[in-house]
């Protein structure tokens, strides 16, 4: 019997389930940041990662005691044979060590082909617990702005990265300018460091659009690791197939809610270090993170407000935008107290979503407590008719009855509720909807858009589509009940409404999320029998 066994090894594909993440950066040995952060970041969020080394950090939780650069080669050969059996859906870059390594980086990512992996930059230019991590000529890092999808530098690695000094909001928009002219392609700033901000409030900006995302200030300690925790996170959510806008906010309230966890508690419970009784009196502790996997409260995720950017359906012939100043940002000005009219019944049931008054005198039999008119074509004229017709036939009863898109004619007409959707509230005039007294329903399709919408107090957050629909092309992708469950607990204290591609199959796992009302176009006007449509989907989900 030979013993090849032992010394040929056999190479047999990992049985890795896990989506994957490269993360490419420098260990640190005290644990807080680097690479281990980054493991221990995704192995939390059900992603594998695999560790590429830049550099060993010698660090304690309050110095930066020295650093040793791996060269370029042995750089080189870690991605080669990772590339070959674990190969990544994403990369994440922290610090590099020098223009060698990024050159190298840069080279090996340009050559990466589709589908590409997404690939984000935290350009960790210092440690948290002092010291220069990283020494970048100005033409390497304009190379890596254009190469990576999105750079996620905090408010003093921005000033350093531009050479321009950041000290108010102007100044910050100039900064973030400027990286997008050397080439950057979207860019996420942690304000954590903006000392003018009351809160801490990050912002990301793309070629379409802006995102800014507000928490409050945690003057309770500071944790180390953070922007490598975030920057993991966005990649995680990113790989688990969420879209851009979703990813950032989950990961902004992961860092929100390990910090809570970590600092939000007791300090007689928190784990505390200092290097060295000589560093006892003078260190401030050192805070080891606690994670929680996927984040949970409500409380954690960040107040999101969106600001688009030369929308073409806003555009004129001339191409100039026409939306009024006041309406681009989706605002939280009418957050706080101000709360547009509750809904009188919260237990909607099935929500019928029909296209003429004809169908809701046809559905009046069964009873129902909310129902919406939807009417996509006809003259002004026709269709102030139509809502005329139905809010005669619903008064005196106590059917909820939404007017879909016309809000001018509904807030005329003294209707009950409009519904919008996300595009409709760049042009229609909260303010006077709220002012005239009328319920708001407004239509969401995940994280980002529900915290925007929450702020603004509707009388019912929709959720969707949650299953693929024949009934309107949607540009989003279907959500799924697992994901309509974790909306639903977002949305405490709000009323919730389910949509899209629902039938009598599918409404018992939609029902069992807790969601208030769920609404349906085809599955009762599809039907060969839609009032006994109706009834079976009302008992199906618990309705009836
Ligand atoms: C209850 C409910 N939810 C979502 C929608 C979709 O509204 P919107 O995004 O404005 O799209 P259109 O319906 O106008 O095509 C809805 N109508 N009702
Ligand atoms: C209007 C709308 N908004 C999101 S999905 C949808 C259509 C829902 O129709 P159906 O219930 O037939 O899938
Ligand atoms: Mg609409």
């Amino acid at each position: 019997m030979t013993n090849s066994h032992l010394t040929t090894p056999v190479l047999e594909p990992p049985s890795i389930r896990l989506p994957v993440i490269w993360c490419i950066g420098g260990v640190d040995s005290s644990g807080g940041a680097g690479i281990t952060r980054d493991a221990i970041t995704l192995a939390n969020l059900n992603v594998h990662a695999c560790v590429l080394t830049t550099q060993l950090t010698v660090q304690s939780n309050q110095h930066l005691l020295s650093t040793e650069s791996m060269s370029a080669s042995a750089l080189n050969q870690q991605w080669q044979v990772l590339y070959e059996d674990t190969p990544p859906r994403a990369i994440k870059i922290g610090a590099i060590a020098n223009d060698e390594q990024a050159l190298l980086l840069c080279a090996r990512m340009q050559s990466l082909v589709s589908p590409r992996p997404f690939v984000i930059w935290d350009p960790v230019l210092c440690s948290s617990s002092g010291g220069i991590l990283s020494d970048l000529s100005e033409s390497v890092i304009d190379e890596l702005l254009t190469t990576v999808d999105l750079v996620t530098p905090n408010i003093d690695e921005l000033a350093k990265l531009t050479h321009l000094s950041v000290n108010d909001d102007k100044s910050l928009q100039t900064a973030i300018n400027r990286l997008v002219g050397k080439g950057a392609k979207s860019v996420y700033v942690k304000g954590g460091h903006a000392q003018w901000q009351e809160a801490v409030c990050d912002t990301y900006f793309c070629s379409s659009h802006s995102l800014y995302f507000r928490q409050p200030k945690n003057s309770k300690g500071d944790l180390r690791g953070t922007g490598c925790m975030l920057a993991s996170a966005i990649a995680a959510f990113v790989v688990h197939d969420y879209c851009i806008e979703d990813a950032l906010t989950l990961a902004n309230a992961y860092v929100s809610e390990v910090r809570h966890n970590t600092l939000g508690v007791s300090d007689n419970n928190l784990p505390i270090t200092t290097t060295s009784s000589r560093h006892k009196a003078a260190s401030p502790p050192a805070y080891f993170a606690r994670a929680n996997g996927f984040p949970a409260q409500a409380a954690s995720f960040p107040q999101v407000s969106f600001h688009c950017r030369n929308t073409v359906s806003n555009r004129n012939a001339a191409g100039v935008d026409k939306t009024p100043h006041n309406k681009k940002r989706v605002e939280t000005a009418l957050a706080g107290n101000a709360f547009f009219p509750a809904l009188t019944n919260t237990k909607l049931g099935i929500y019928p979503v029909v296209d003429s008054v004809e169908w809701i005198a046809r559905l009046w039999p069964t009873g129902v407590k909310i129902i919406q008119l939807r009417v996509k074509e006809g003259s002004q004229d026709a269709i102030r008719q139509q809502i005329k017709e139905a809010m005669e036939l619903v008064e005196h009863t106590d059917c909820q009855l939404f007017i879909n898109d016309h809000w001018e004619l509904a807030i005329e007409l003294g209707a009950y509720g409009v519904h919008l959707g996300q595009e409709d509230l760049h042009t229609a005039d909260l303010n006077a909807i709220r002012s005239a007294g009328l319920r708001l329903g407004i239509s969401t399709h995940g994280f980002a858009e529900i915290q925007c919408v929450r702020a603004l107090n509707p009388s019912y957050i929709a959720l969707g589509h949650i299953f693929p629909t024949n009934t309107k092309d949607m540009p989003s992708k279907p959500q799924g009940v697992e994901r309509l469950a974790k909306y639903v607990k977002l949305c405490e204290g709000v009323p919730t409404v389910a949509i899209g591609g629902i039938n009598l199959s599918r409404m018992s796992d939609v029902a069992k999320t807790g969601v208030n009302g769920i609404a349906v176009v085809s599955a009762i006007t599809h039907a060969e029998h839609p009032l006994q449509a109706y009834k079976a989907l009302a008992q199906e989900a618990g309705f009836a």
